[in-house]
């Protein structure tokens, strides 16, 4: 394991939020492992300046830690502007505004933050770096694209000329040679980037094997000592409306069963892919900013809200308040131009209309049910009003990822599927594909946590209404019933029904559905058991468990998993088939970002391998 560098910045405890000295002078930093070294240049901000000196070779820990002296700051009024410095300076992306904890880009624990002392101003950040990048040539200087910042509504500028970067070097044993450099240097680049893993999803600060196949990690470390690989880290800036957006992207843990890209991929790796979510306000809305927060390529520059409007995200959910994230604005007033992609979690109804007006470039995943069901007299039956944007509806591409991905990767609208027709399809589209099961009395009893309603305030969802008891709903004909029979049909080239009713249950997340199914003659539970491990078997989100293990709920929770396994009835013939998902990112979110990232050109999994949060 390499020896980390551990950089900590103080920050004045007196300080609070706003600070109305020009020459904000609070600030020193310390590198505090001896062999580190930085330099840091600013050509726009020629006052500020601060160096790191190497420190001599051979001298053990316990030498007081050399000081980054900041000489002078610029005229920055408020403290999340001393953040943006401190983000310039030690090319760290400080979370905003209150930044007290881990920042974003930093999953494995690459990088941690330590908070401060003071409720609310950061009085201590550390960071850890586990690099693994070969240093540079001496000679060598890496390079950086300065922010180029225009106003909003301007016209994008041309990529800025690279000048001497800021860097932070992390060897792991005492040398004199100089300090080396984790931050590769880089061409410019047609569309902005920011910092990232050059060894794509494969390295990983854990150990995974893609930065030593892509001849990234170094061998026997930097300088002679050895390194958990961890991919080497670009440094770029970006232009960014009114700040800048240096940061540190760590690599994702695990390597990826299987990477995909399309023919023609939207961006290349490393890239950013600037995102608007609309809806940002509500449970699937947060669950995608939860999710992007380690997503290497996606930057979320735009972010909506209803009623919310005009508050910052961090009071809406507190709980990611560490993020550095625009505030919500009405979509009226969201300014599309520094947006590539776009997440769509608004109320159905709703979003056709707001769809239908946004820039034609922009690729969108649509979580709602909009623009799921092909048949457009179907969709007017079944959510009682004409559709008002046919043409997009044909446009759309439904988003099952594991079933159509080929149509995904070249979609630019997708239809993300609802929560429930994602566990019932996962399990039974292959088998109704290979007719395995027969296509008449396909009874699915579903059951869903709370937060699958939203979480506008409804009567219904009450805790008294909810909290120890299950009920169904929907009976009759609930709207998913359209939505599963569309693409089950699908599969079996001809027109399936099914018998669903839907239940709610006391529980945040989560969702069971229980699929009881007739096999065709001559077909046993081990055919249908062999069929879904062959269909599934290089699949990371989707799994089949072994033996008689029951699917729970509580396993897949936090997670873009679906568990599912087969089991035979009491009565010959018959099957009986549960999947589990969490309804929040399987079911929605985590499913979109798994769709974007197949339209990106990205590989599917990133961002995405969050393993589920249990007890
Ligand atoms: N929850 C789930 O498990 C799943 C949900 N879906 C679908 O995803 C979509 C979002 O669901 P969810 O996040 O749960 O819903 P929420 O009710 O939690 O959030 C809805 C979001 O839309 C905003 N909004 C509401 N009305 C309007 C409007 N007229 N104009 C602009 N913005 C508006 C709200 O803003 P504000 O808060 O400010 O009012 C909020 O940000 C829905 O279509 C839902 O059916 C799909 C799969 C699963
Ligand atoms: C518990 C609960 O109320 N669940 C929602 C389904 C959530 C979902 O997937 O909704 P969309 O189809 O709009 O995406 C419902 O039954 O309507």
């Amino acid at each position: 394991m390499g020896r980390p560098i551990e950089v900590a910045l103080s920050v004045r405890p007196d300080v609070q939020g706003v600070c109305a000295e020009p020459d904000f002078g609070f600030s020193q930093a310390y590198v505090r492992d001896t062999y580190a070294a930085a330099r840091f240049q600013h050509s726009r901000a020629a006052a500020l300046q601060p160096r790191l000196s190497s420190p001599p070779a051979g001298r053990a820990t316990r030498r007081p830690p050399p000081r980054l002296l900041v000489t002078r700051l610029p005229r920055l009024g408020t403290l999340p502007r001393c953040c943006s410095w401190a983000r310039r300076a030690l090319d760290l992306r400080f979370p905003h505004p209150h930044c007290w904890a881990r920042p974003r880009c930093c999953p494995n624990n690459a990088i941690q933050v330590t908070p401060g002392t003071n409720s609310s101003v950061p009085t201590r950040l550390v960071e850890r770096y586990v690099p693994s990048a070969p240093p540079p040539p001496a000679h060598q200087t890496p390079q950086v694209h300065l922010p180029n910042p225009r106003p909003r509504g301007t016209a994008p500028r041309p990529p800025t000329k690279p000048v001497a970067a800021a860097a932070v070097a992390v060897p792991s044993a005492p040398t004199a040679t100089g300090p080396p450099f984790p931050f590769s240097t880089s061409p410019p680049r047609r569309r902005r980037a920011r910092l990232h893993p050059v060894a794509d999803m494969g390295s990983t600060a854990l150990g995974g094997a893609a930065p030593a196949r892509a001849g990234l990690a170094p061998k026997n470390g930097v300088l002679g000592s050895t390194f958990k690989p961890c991919g080497v880290v670009k440094l770029k800036t970006t232009p960014k409306v009114g700040r800048s957006s240096v940061c540190v992207r760590a690599s994702i843990a695990s390597s990826p069963q299987k990477q995909y890209s399309p023919k023609t991929p939207a961006v290349q790796s490393g890239e950013e892919v600037r995102i608007a979510v609309l809806g940002a306000s509500g449970y699937t809305g947060a669950e995608i900013v939860r999710l992007l927060a380690n997503h290497p390529q996606f930057r979320i520059t735009v972010m909506t809200a209803d009623r919310k409007a005009g508050e910052q995200f961090g009071s809406v959910f507190p709980h990611l308040i560490t993020q550095d994230l625009p505030n919500l604005v009405a979509i009226k007033d969201a300014d599309f131009s520094d947006v590539d992609a776009v997440f769509c979690c608004l109320p159905h109804g709703t979003t056709q209309e707001i769809i239908k007006g946004l820039p034609k470039q922009l690729k969108i995943v649509d979580l709602s049910a909009d623009f799921r069901l092909r048949d457009i007299n179907e969709y007017a039956e079944w959510y009682g009003h004409a559709h008002r944007a046919p043409e997009l509806q044909e446009e759309a591409v439904y988003g099952l990822t594991e079933v159509l991905r080929d149509e995904i990767r070249n979609a630019r609208l997708v239809a993300n599927p609802g929560c429930y027709p994602t566990s019932i399809q996962l399990p039974l589209v292959p088998l109704i594909k290979a007719k395995l099961i027969k296509l008449s009395n396909i009874i699915i009893d579903a059951k869903s946590g709370v937060t699958g309603a939203g979480r506008g305030a409804k009567e219904a969802n009450l805790y008294t209404e909810i909290a120890e008891g299950i009920h169904a709903y929907g009976i009759k004909g609930h709207r998913h019933v359209p939505e599963v029979e569309q693409g089950l049909s699908e599969a079996a080239e001809s027109k399936v029904t099914i018998s669903f009713t839907p239940n709610l249950i006391c529980m945040k997340r989560g969702m069971q559905s229980t699929m009881f199914v007739e096999m065709a003659p001559g077909v046993t539970v081990s055919d249908l058991y062999q069929h879904l491990k062959s269909t599934y078997e290089g699949e990371e989100f989707v799994k089949l468990l072994n033996g008689s293990n029951v699917p729970h709920t509580r396993h897949v929770v936090g997670s873009n998993y679906c568990f599912m396994n087969v089991f035979e009835d009491r009565i010959p013939g018959r099957a009986i088939i549960i999947s589990v998902i969490d309804n929040l990112v399987k079911g929605a979110s985590g499913q979109a970002v798994q769709n974007l990232n197949l339209m990106m050109g990205l590989p599917e999994n990133m961002g995405l391998q969050y393993q589920p949060l249990f007890p």
